[in-house]
C-alpha cells in the first residue's frame, strides 16, 4: 500500500512524525498532502489551504477559540477533527481529584496547624451513595463516570441529546434542556460540556441557589461556562461547600483574584493535561486518526460546525 501524504505543522516533533509515518502515512508539504496535522492554536493557521487537503487534525480539545476565526468558513469541504477524547483519562482524573479533595474537605486539612481532629472531621463528606451530576458526557464525562462508579456514587448525566449513558452508575442520562432539573437534585455537580454559545453561564446565581449547602461544583471544562461573580458570591456565603476548578474566566485567572483566597475553592491553572501528558496522548489520537485516514474508515473526534464543537 502506497504511504498517504499527510502535513505536520507548525512544529515538527519526533514522536508526530513517528506517529504518521507509523500509521501509513509519509510527510510531505501542504501543497502535496491530503492532510494537515496542526498542533498548535489559530494563530499562524495558513489562511486558505492547498485545495489538496481534505482533513485537518486540531491540537486541543474544546475548539472555541477556533470558531472565533473564520477558518471553518473559508473551508467547508474540508473535515476537521478535535483531540476531544484524547485527553479525556487525564482530565477526568484531575476532576475525581478535586471532586474527591472538596467533599473529603482537603483543603481545611492543609490550612490547619494544629490536630483539630473533632472539628476537621466534622467536614468531611462521602461520593459512596452521593448524587454526582456529569453535565457534559463526552470522552471526559464518560471516563469520569467509570471513575465514579466504584466509589458508589449515582450519576446523574447530561448530555445533548438524552441518548442514555449505558455506564454503571448512571442513574439517569437527561437531555440538555433539562438542565433546570438537576440542580436541586444533585449533590454535586461536575462540569464537562463543551464551550458554546448556548453553554455560557450554565451555571449562575438562579441554578448555585438551587444546590445544597455541601455541593460540590468541580469545572474542567471551560471557564465561560460559569459565572465566576456567581460563584465568587455562594462560596464567600457558603451557600454551596465549595468548588474545584481547573478553569476559570477570566484565564489565567489574575494574582489577587478572589477565587485564589477563599476558602472553600481550589484552583488549579489548566493543567489537568500537562504537556508532558497531552504530548503522547496527542501522538496516539493522531496515529489512530492517520490510520483511519488511511484505510478511508471515519475519523474520530469530527467538528460538527453546526452544533460548535
Ligand atoms: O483545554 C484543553 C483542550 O481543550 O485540549
Amino acid at each position: 500500500m502506497t504511504a498517504t501524504p499527510i502535513a505536520l505543522g507548525p512544529n515538527h516533533t519526533p514522536l508526530l512524525e513517528q506517529a504518521i509515518t507509523g500509521a501509513g502515512g509519509e510527510l510531505a508539504d501542504p501543497a502535496d498532502a491530503r492532510a494537515l496535522i496542526w498542533n498548535a492554536g489559530p494563530e499562524g493557521f495558513p489562511e486558505r489551504l492547498p485545495e489538496n487537503i481534505e482533513w485537518v487534525q486540531l491540537f486541543s480539545a474544546g475548539v472555541e477559540e477556533w470558531f472565533d476565526t473564520p477558518v471553518f468558513d473559508r473551508h467547508p469541504n474540508v473535515l476537521f477533527t478535535s483531540a476531544a477524547g484524547a485527553f479525556a483519562g487525564t482530565v477526568a482524573e484531575h476532576a475525581l481529584m478535586l471532586l474527591l479533595a472538596g467533599v473529603r474537605a482537603l483543603p481545611e486539612h492543609l490550612a490547619a496547624h494544629s490536630w483539630r481532629r473533632q472539628e476537621l472531621g466534622r467536614s468531611i463528606g462521602t461520593l459512596r451513595n452521593a448524587t454526582v451530576a456529569v453535565v457534559g458526557a463526552g470522552g471526559i464525562g464518560r471516563e469520569l463516570i467509570a471513575l465514579l462508579a466504584p466509589l458508589g456514587s449515582r450519576v446523574i448525566a447530561v448530555n445533548r441529546s438524552g441518548t442514555p449513558i449505558d455506564l454503571p452508575g448512571v442513574v439517569e442520562t437527561l437531555p440538555a434542556q433539562r438542565l433546570p432539573e438537576v440542580w436541586s437534585r444533585t449533590d454535586h455537580v461536575v462540569i464537562a460540556a463543551p464551550a458554546t454559545p448556548g453553554t455560557r453561564h450554565l451555571l449562575g446565581k438562579a441554578e448555585l441557589a438551587q444546590l445544597k449547602s455541601h455541593s460540590w461544583v468541580v469545572n474542567i471544562a471551560r471557564g465561560t461556562l460559569v459565572d465566576t461573580d456567581a460563584l465568587v458570591e455562594a462560596l464567600r456565603a457558603g451557600t454551596i461547600g465549595g468548588a474545584g476548578l481547573d478553569v476559570t474566566d477570566p484565564e489565567p485567572l489574575p494574582e489577587g483574584h478572589p477565587l485564589w483566597d477563599l476558602p472553600n475553592a481550589l484552583v488549579t491553572p489548566h493543567d489537568s493535561n500537562p504537556p508532558q501528558l497531552r504530548t503522547v496522548a496527542f501522538a496516539e489520537h493522531v496515529a489512530e486518526n492517520v490510520s483511519r485516514f488511511t484505510k478511508g474508515r471515519e475519523l474520530i473526534a469530527r467538528i460538527d460546525v453546526a452544533a460548535g464543537y
